[in-house]
């Protein structure tokens, strides 16, 4: 049993051609601010969680893609000091836009064998597997 809250997160690894991952940097001031995240957020009331990561695509990369090229690959579910995430994880391998750092400190396209190589919260390890099992 736990009395935290749980939050729902939705997080999406964009793939390019050449099978790689976009990772984002959590900028200063920020909770884990410089570990490497999947771009993604909270839902907004009303929202599904592809319309939330169409959202959160579009105001933190700038890049716009539709609920047909999101397709789910995995979920976290981790326990933090204040709430328990619950985090679905997609991919989407067709959007319009060139991923632009609006919100994070950079962006990285990554190998998905290489991103242990890079600090993530830990929510996101378990997630790292089932990348390197798809792509
Ligand atoms: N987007 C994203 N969030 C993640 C990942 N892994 C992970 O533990 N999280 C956690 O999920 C929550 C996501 O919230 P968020 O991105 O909407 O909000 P935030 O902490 O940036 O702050 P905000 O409320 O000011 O927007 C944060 O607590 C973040 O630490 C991930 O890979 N991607």
């Amino acid at each position: 049993m736990s009395d935290k809250p749980i939050l729902l997160v939705v997080a999406c690894a964009l793939v390019d051609a050449d099978r790689r991952v976009l990772i984002a940097q959590r900028p200063q001031g920020k909770q884990l601010a410089g570990l490497w995240e999947f771009p993604g957020g909270k839902l907004e009331p009303g929202e599904t969680p592809e319309d939330a990561l169409i959202r959160e695509l579009e105001e933190e990369l700038g890049v716009s893609t539709r609920t047909a090229c999101l397709a789910p690959v995995t979920f976290a579910s981790h326990t933090y000091e204040s709430f328990h995430l619950l985090m679905p994880l997609y991919a989407c391998r067709k959007w319009q836009g060139n991923p632009e750092p609006r919100e994070h400190a950079a962006l990285k396209w990554v190998r998905p064998q290489a991103l242990r190589d890079y600090p993530m919260p830990p929510a996101d390890e378990p997630l790292i597997a089932a990348l390197c099992d798809l792509l």
